[in-house]
């Protein structure tokens, strides 16, 4: 099927990451993540000075270290992976013919930003944005948060142009294929261990109250992947990691899961991500690194982290899929 045109563009938007492994840089990129009311819903003077006076004062520094052992070539690992998924992309429509769009990425919080990517593609007189958020499992505080800085470019828009948004793709065929294969993949070169944990990042519990559909979406992946691998109910299970402040969120907790499965003694663990489209200080540092500590501390043996489908050839035939599915 031939894609509409080059008049249209796709842009991958991600979360964002710092500029540099340095605390000024991180103290920026957490005082724009962190001082969005989609992320963080407390009263907003509480927490201007909890977020100015605690949080930016002492957590930048504690970031150094861990950002500074993945940095790699002048890059966080989340940037640089989403550069090679808008590249892979990038190929695989201009295979098409002369009319393919326009592939790019931005990031909701840092460099290159959503306001300077979009004034770019309308300067080139682009007419139709498709914007992939990716984010497998829709929250209001990552896609709603990335459907709020365009529509705050688009507000200030004159002539506009037309805008599709993905939502959300958490139970798409071609993204549990492209999970799958990874774990197929991983299973045939290290070997299958006893169960399979799939740790998606938390958010508080109060935000599920109110209506946000990340657990439903979180559950519904997690059976799909369990289904398509043939995993009986008692190989794998879910957890929720990267818990911030005092209040609850969802459970189980990994760091939690991770040291009850250790003291199972579980002679091996595979654990997958599956709602980070790319490696990042949450996948690379806190779980490879901290809690396979909490599970081997406990007692557990072999641990074993999937990684995140990244740059995978089925990664972009999803990505390709939805361009398909949305501007074919
Ligand atoms: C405090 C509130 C936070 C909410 C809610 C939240 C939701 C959320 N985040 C991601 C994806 C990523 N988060 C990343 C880092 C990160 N997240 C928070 C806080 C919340 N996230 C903080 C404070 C940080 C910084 C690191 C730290 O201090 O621990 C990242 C990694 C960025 C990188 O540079 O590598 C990603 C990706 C999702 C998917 C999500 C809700 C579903
Ligand atoms: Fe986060
Ligand atoms: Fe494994």
């Amino acid at each position: 099927m031939p894609l509409k045109n080059r008049k249209s563009a796709v842009v991958l938007l991600n979360l964002g990451t710092p500029d540099a492994p340095e605390s000024g840089a991180i103290r920026r990129y957490l005082k724009a993540f962190l001082g969005d009311p989609r992320v963080v819903e407390a009263p907003r003077i509480v927490w201007w000075l909890v977020l100015n006076l605690v949080i930016l004062v002492f957590r930048p520094r504690k970031l150094v270290e861990p950002y500074s052992k993945l940095w790699k070539d002048g890059d966080s690992p989340l940037r640089a992976l989403t550069i090679q998924q808008t590249e892979a992309l990038k190929a695989r429509l201009q295979g098409y013919s002369s009319e393919y769009p326009e592939v790019c990425y931005a990031m909701t919080y840092g460099h290159p930003g959503v306001e300077t990517v979009l004034s770019r593609l309308m300067e080139n007189g682009t007419e139709h944005v498709l914007i992939l958020p990716l984010y497998p499992q829709y929250s209001g505080s990552t896609s709603g948060a990335a459907f709020d800085v365009v529509a705050k470019k688009l507000m200030k828009t004159r002539h506009l142009p037309g805008i599709t948004f993905i939502k959300d793709y958490h139970d798409h065929p071609a993204y549990i294929e492209a999970l799958a294969d990874s774990v197929r993949n991983h299973w045939q070169t290290q070997g299958q261990q006893n169960h399979l944990l799939m740790s998606y990042h938390g958010i508080p519990k109060a935000y599920v109250e109110k209506g946000d559909p990340y657990l439903e979406h979180c559950q519904t992946t997690s059976r799909l992947l369990a289904e398509a691998l043939n995993l009986s109910d008692t190989q794998w299970s879910m957890s929720f990691q990267s818990r911030v402040g005092r209040a609850e969120w969802l459970q189980p907790y990994t760091d939690e899961t991770m040291k009850k499965l250790g003291k199972e003694n579980l002679s091996g663990l595979d654990v997958i991500c599956p709602g980070f489209s790319a490696d990042c200080l949450e996948t690379l540092e806190e779980i490879d690194e901290e809690n396979r500590e909490y599970f081997t501390e406990a007692g557990g043996q072999n641990f074993h982290y999937i990684p995140a489908l990244n740059a995978n050839a089925k990664h972009i035939d999803m990505m390709e899929q939805l361009v398909q599915d949305y501007l074919g």
